[in-house]
């Protein structure tokens, strides 16, 4: 019988992210299953596939930390959609990513909607896509949530990005709308971070504190 896997890295893990609300939803989720810090940071917005996205930004972000690091890239996808100017389109599946911050900044809730407006078929999905790294050399590994549903007029509290007009497939509530427990049980983060605990489950990682450090947000 082989003894269960251990590995001791002498940092901690350190989550990077310029997004307060982000960290917020990571931390209910991860509760002390996985312990980390957080860094804030704003990493360039990157285009290109979510995964391609993820382990770019894992990489800056392990040039910057010099040590073990979590990262995430998240996209909201419209399905009706073939492109848009200076967006990436999924060719095969007709997919167009609305992945940056300064994209839904100018377009705003309505906007979104309005992107829709010619099409019958409302129906989205939000995929998240982490991507964890022990080190600057390191080969980043990435893991994927998504959660599908559909985009509506803005309800609920507009505190987190495109939570108001997103309403996962079998709920009456947006994201915005849903107590924040119920989100993060669904959620395309959650299930993510589901994978990356397994990971960290099998691969035994044993971070190792470092006081030098403080968690910035
Ligand atoms: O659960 C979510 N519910 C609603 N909106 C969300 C969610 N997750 C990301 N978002 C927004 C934030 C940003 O407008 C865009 C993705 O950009 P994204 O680059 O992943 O996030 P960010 O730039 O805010 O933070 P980071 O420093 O980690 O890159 O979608
Ligand atoms: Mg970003």
């Amino acid at each position: 019988m082989s003894a269960p896997a251990r590995v001791v890295v002498a940092r901690p893990v350190t989550f990077v992210t310029g997004n307060a609300k982000k960290l917020e939803e990571v931390r209910a989720i991860l509760g002390t299953s996985i312990p980390f810090q957080s860094l804030k940071l704003d990493l360039p917005e990157l285009q290109g596939e979510p995964e391609d996205i993820s382990k770019e930004k894992a990489r800056l972000a392990a040039i910057e930390v010099k040590g073990p690091i979590l990262v995430e890239d998240t996209c909201l996808c419209f399905n009706a959609l073939k492109g848009l100017p200076g967006m990436s389109v999924h060719t095969n599946l007709l997919v167009t990513k609305l992945c940056s911050k300064w994209f839904l900044q100018k377009i705003g809730h309505e906007g979104l909607n309005n992107l829709l407006m010619a099409y019958d078929d409302k129906s989205a999905y939000a995929l998240c896509a982490f991507s964890f790294a022990l080190g600057p050399d390191a080969e980043p590994i990435t893991f994927l949530g998504k959660t599908p549903g559909k985009i509506v007029p803005a309800r609920g509290p507009n505190d987190f990005g495109w939570d108001p007009v997103f309403q996962p497939d079998g709920y009456e509530q947006t994201y915005a709308e849903m107590p924040k427990e119920e989100k993060n049980k669904i959620s395309h983060r959650s299930k993510a971070l589901a994978l990356v605990k397994s990971h960290f489950a099998e691969a035994g990682y044993i971070f190792e504190a470092d006081d030098s450090r403080k968690s910035e947000l």
